[in-house]
């Protein structure tokens, strides 16, 4: 659970596919560590920069959940809580627990249930296409379903996080839940 975590943040901070927040303006005149900035100014943050700055990441450019996690396995919050992706202030994004509770689902729900791996001979290239919203490189990978056995052990080691899954599924239409609904 905790790498589920650092992974998805991992997503949040490496993909950084919000890169800037949405233009505000500045209703006063006001100075911030040092810089002045007139009334009226459109202002924005680069979450893109916040997020690959090596000052706080090092080796910002790789893919690396464990970066989240502390030595005993938790995750380190102090470090969680520089990853920008939903802005910061009184215009901070409103769904962003919202969001973050259907990332994990989703990712979860998908992890349970299949197995995902890379095609043969294909170069997984982590760089994005630059727009609003920052888009991966089109790849192509390989999905199979978990045998029975291997899902009913995932299944019985997870038991009460499955019915939560299952509530949630529901939720988002996941209509595969309906084999696990006793749980
Ligand atoms: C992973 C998914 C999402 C990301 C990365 C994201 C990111 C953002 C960002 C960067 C902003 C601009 C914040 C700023 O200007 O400082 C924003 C604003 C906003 N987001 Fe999201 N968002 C996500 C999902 C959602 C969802 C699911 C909802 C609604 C259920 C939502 C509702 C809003 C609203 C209403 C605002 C405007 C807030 C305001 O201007 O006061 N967002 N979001």
């Amino acid at each position: 659970m905790p790498y589920t975590e650092a992974f998805i943040y991992e997503v949040f901070r490496h993909a950084s596919y919000v890169p800037f927040t949405i233009p505000h303006c500045t209703t006063d005149n006001i100075t911030l560590n040092g810089y002045f900035i007139p009334k009226d100014t459109c202002v924005f943050i680069n979450q893109y920069q916040v997020n690959h700055d090596i000052d706080i990441w090092g080796d910002a450019e790789a893919f690396r959940p464990e970066r989240s996690l502390t030595l005993s396995g938790h995750l380190n919050k102090n470090l969680t809580e520089k990853v920008m992706i939903f802005g910061i202030g009184v215009r901070r994004c409103l769904g962003d627990s919202f969001a973050r509770l259907e990332m994990f689902v989703f990712l979860t729900t998908l992890l349970h249930r299949l197995h995902i791996e890379n095609v043969p001979e294909q170069r997984l290239d982590l760089s994005s296409t630059f727009g609003l919203t920052m888009k991966p490189k089109p790849f192509r990978i390989k999905i199979s379903t978990l045998s029975y056995d291997i899902y009913n052990t995932v299944k019985l080691s997870s038991l009460c996080h499955v019915t939560e899954l299952c509530q949630l599924s529901y939720f988002f239409n996941i209509t595969e839940c309906n084999r696990i609904k006793n749980c």
